[in-house]
């Protein structure tokens, strides 16, 4: 049974879409063939061109996804990646080198997990859906780099897990480390995520997520005085975005100081203050390298985290973010009146009025900055 196949649609070189009668596929369509089935579908698959798509990933998702009698479920975000030069560049954005600790979310059938393990990396994969962990676990039964644990991740212990093999590795390799993560994530669950990860610069140095391309614009342009403009801003610039000071060598010159003897000059500009852009858009992922192919385009994005003693000083981060919260639960109000649960409009206005900005400001007008000398000032009242 139960693949249906239709010729391609011209504009699309992948597409499916779900049937509504509940049967399993059992076997991968063949390319541009045109299969019947007298049962009922449950998944409906319109393919393909092999102009973007490798026949062997197309293939092999399906064959992994058979293995297990499985089809993909809406409510866990199953899109698996057909591109496995998507997953390269993934691992390539994220500079997976070998001996590094990756920790990947939702590894699905593995398809990212083997180029994180062939760039040399120790894997930990945590997988919510039963069935895919022990697909992935038996597909990497023989190499010892990939641990996969069955947990929802925004459920599960993962400083525990992480430590425990940071230190499990430091005691092999007598170096400490941190660990990244490299993830094609369910799109419903990215700002729990970002949220849960972000605020851990003490064990991840860097966060390379398949998003939502919607989300991932909202994250990395959205500016002042936009209505895309909300806390969550705030937080990924609080907890990511590393400025380095870095020594920069600028000009070389040659001199004829004496006749005939040539005295190589440098010129130090240094040191430098080096800001990389963050969180860093880095590619856009278009929907048709996913199956089932989602209503949405996705796009890589890089998030640097911070270490603690580099985060915007304030007297506690908790009240930090309670007041950045209430400031936009009311975004259209001005501040003087929906932070008066921390101290008088009068008080608010003129701490306003002593980071610079005008009285009747509301929260689209301030910088994370601003919006850190405010509650320095605020709560000191
Ligand atoms: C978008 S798919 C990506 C699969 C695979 N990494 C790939 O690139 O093909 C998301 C994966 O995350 C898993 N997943 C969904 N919710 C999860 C959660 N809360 N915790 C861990 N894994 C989850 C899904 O079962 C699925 O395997």
């Amino acid at each position: 049974m139960p693949w249906l196949l239709q010729s391609l649609p011209p504009n699309l070189s992948f597409t499916h879409y779900y049937s509504r009668t509940r049967s399993r596929p059992s076997s991968p369509p063949a390319h541009n063939s045109i299969t019947t089935t007298t049962t009922t579908t449950q998944l409906v698959v319109v393919a393909a061109s092999t102009k973007t798509i490798n026949e062997d990933d197309y293939h092999s998702t399906l064959r992994a996804l058979n293995s297990k009698g499985r089809f993909p479920r809406k409510s866990l975000g199953q899109h698996y990646m057909l591109n496995s030069s998507v997953n390269e560049q993934l691992v390539d954005v994220a500079d997976v080198k070998e001996g590094d600790v990756v920790l990947e979310i939702g590894p699905g059938t593995g398809s990212l997990t083997s180029v994180l393990v062939n760039a040399g990396a120790t894997v930990l994969g945590i997988e919510k859906d039963a069935h895919m962990a022990a697909l992935v676990r038996e597909r990497f039964a023989s190499i010892d780099q990939v641990k996969v644990l069955q947990e929802d991740f925004t459920k599960c212990h993962i400083r525990s897990h992480l430590v425990s093999l940071l230190e499990c590795k430091k005691s092999l390799d007598g170096e400490s480390q941190h660990a990244k993560v490299v993830s094609n994530i369910p799109f419903n669950i990215s700002t729990d995520v970002v949220k849960l990860l972000l605020p851990m610069g003490d064990i991840f140095s860097e966060v390379v997520l398949l998003l939502q391309e919607e989300t991932a614009l909202r994250w990395v342009e959205s500016t002042l005085r936009t209505s895309e403009y909300r806390p969550i801003n705030i937080f990924i610039n609080f907890y990511s975005g590393i400025c380095n000071m870095k020594d920069h060598f600028n000009a070389f010159w040659l001199i004829n100081s004496v006749p005939g003897v040539k005295v190589l000059g440098l010129l130090c500009i240094g040191p430098e203050l080096v800001t990389g852009r963050d969180p860093e858009y880095n590619f856009k992922v278009p929907r048709w390298n996913f199956f089932p192919q989602p209503n949405v385009d996705a796009a890589v994005v890089t998030f640097r985290l911070k270490q603690a003693a580099d985060y915007p000083q304030v007297s506690s981060i908790k009240s930090f973010f309670s007041m950045v919260n209430s400031a936009f639960n009311s975004k259209r109000k001005m501040l003087r009146s929906t932070l008066q649960h921390i101290c008088t409009s009068l008080e608010i206005e003129v701490a306003l009025r002593n980071v610079g900005l005008p009285s009747t400001s509301r929260p689209e007008e301030l910088t994370l900055d601003d919006f850190v000398r405010l509650h320095n000032l605020i709560t000191k009242v």
